[in-house]
């Protein structure tokens, strides 16, 4: 199959619809033990046997109610239609060793794979297995349905080369994966008013989880966490909630914590030629790239890159601004969304319209105006950001903002210069503090029909 994330299963219904009315993991075990078509998928991707496994000969089946394909030519939670909630953790290998990567990255897709179907993390589950070894699942989410869970995994560039030393002294290239090192995998530059925080920067290694239920994305993370132990360690991790992108044109534009509509202009799912030039890493990426740096990068076409963004939002200072200034300071209407130059939320912003004493209707520093495409060359990007609220700083002031995450086919192109001009001319950065940063490069998916045992994220990377 390819990984059409929007497939709804059988009967039609949304994934989160189902996950609501869902079988909870519970209910997908019994179905395991009962019969193999429950489990197809997984079957497909090849995962050892276990008592909730089904027998690797059995035909793929349509995905179950509340889940998502694990398996396809690109990962899932790109397109997949944004969930309410989201956990991204960022690791750093403490192992030097290749082989000790390339199983972490086996076990990982193992447990990935049986997760987002609605199982167990291994194959005894959290209540099962030697009465004198911890549980091979931690058991939080034992009752509850799959809640359409996808799980993503990226890698940093200090995989690639190591982290440089302050004094400029190269990174220390560990698994052997510097000729591997994809051009546009570069460390982002410093952007003016950046306040970033170095410990919710970067990483070796990156895994998204992003479920209608805020214990699912939690559990995964930390069964993956529990897995690394010994070969990884988390180096910084975000929770956010209330999606602030859609992603599908079957979803309601949702709205960031400043109160306004977020992601009516995204890339959406359902533009698959929107996607490949602005989203996906084609062939001609990677003979470019070698042209360039030398390295071989072709282990990353169909796949993408992540930016990440942690953006403080001075909601205090904010919620003190009138709404004409809000509604300036955005470039579209707080209630319906619309364009300032007219029209309805989907009606294309015209920069060109002017109004009272000839000014712009959408201001020259407003955010909407100078992150258009128009503005940048033809750029778009695949936003699929959270909001995030993580408590209150000394000052009383909530610690609350914009989980920014954007997928791109090249960050030289589609993030650096808009960013470089939204950080030196957007008047919302008055609001806004980035406080955490890092870039990735999210490898494609696993085959469907990969042989049972063999098949890894980013295995092409090791080959
Ligand atoms: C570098 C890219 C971007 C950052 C960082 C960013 C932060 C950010 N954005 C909002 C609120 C809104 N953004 C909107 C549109 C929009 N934003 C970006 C890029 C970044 N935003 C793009 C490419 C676009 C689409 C522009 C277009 O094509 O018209 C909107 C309008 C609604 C929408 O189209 O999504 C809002 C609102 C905040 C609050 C924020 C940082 C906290
Ligand atoms: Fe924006």
């Amino acid at each position: 199959m390819t990984t059409d994330d929007t497939t709804p299963s059988p009967d039609g219904a949304a994934p989160a619809e189902q996950a609501a009315r869902g079988l909870s993991r519970r209910g997908l075990l019994g179905l395991a033990g009962g019969g193999a078509a429950a489990l197809g998928l997984a079957a497909t991707a090849g995962f050892a046997g276990g008592r909730a496994q089904a027998a690797t000969s059995a035909p793929a089946a349509p995905a179950r109610p509340g889940t998502y394909a694990f398996t396809g030519e690109h990962q899932a939670g790109i397109v997949t239609p944004a969930q309410d909630r989201m956990h991204l953790a960022a690791f750093d290998l403490t192992t030097t060793s290749r082989e000790d990567l390339v199983e972490l990255l086996r076990t990982w897709t193992a447990m990935a794979a049986r997760l987002t179907q609605g199982l167990a993390a291994g194959p005894f589950g959290p209540a099962s297995g030697p009465y004198d070894a911890p549980p091979d699942d931690t058991g939080e989410v034992l009752d509850l349905p799959p809640a359409g869970l996808t799980i993503t995994f990226a890698f940093g560039r200090s995989l690639f080369v190591g982290t440089p030393a302050p004094d400029g002294t190269p990174g220390v290239d560990r698994f052997g994966l510097a000729d591997r090192l994809p051009a546009a995998l570069v460390e982002l530059p410093r952007f003016a008013q950046d306040a970033l925080e170095p410990q919710r920067c970067d990483g070796d290694l990156v895994v998204q989880a992003c479920a209608d239920d805020p214990q699912v994305a939690v559990h995964a993370i930390r069964n993956l966490s529990r897995a690394a132990f010994g070969t990884a360690t988390l180096r910084w991790s975000q929770l956010g909630y209330g999606r602030t992108s859609s992603t599908s044109t079957t979803q309601t534009t949702p709205r960031n914590l400043f109160g306004f509509k977020d992601g009516t202009a995204n890339l959406k799912a359902e533009d698959p030629e929107a996607l490949a030039e602005h989203v996906w890493v084609q062939a001609a990426d990677a003979e470019a790239g070698r042209a360039e740096t030398g390295a071989d990068s072709a282990w990353l076409t169909g796949g993408t890159y992540l930016v990440a963004r942690r953006i403080r939002m001075t909601i205090e200072t904010w919620d003190r601004t009138s709404l004409r200034e809000q509604e300036a300071l955005i470039g579209r209407t707080k209630g319906e969304g619309a364009p300032l130059s007219g029209g309805t939320e989907f009606s294309e912003p015209d920069l060109e319209a002017t109004g009272r004493g000839g000014l712009p209707l959408v201001a020259t520093d407003s955010h909407v105006r100078l992150a258009h495409p128009s503005t940048n060359g033809g750029v778009r990007m695949l936003r699929r950001g959270y909001n995030f609220t993580d408590g209150n700083d000394a000052l009383g002031r909530l610690d609350a903002g914009l989980f920014f995450l954007a997928f791109v086919r090249d960050p030289r192109t589609h993030y650096i210069p808009m960013q470089s001009t939204l950080s030196r001319q957007d008047a919302l950065m008055e609001y806004l503090r980035h406080t955490g940063s890092g870039l990735y490069a999210v490898p494609p998916g696993v085959p469907d029909g990969a042989e049972p045992g063999e098949a890894f994220v980013g295995q092409a990377l090791f080959t």
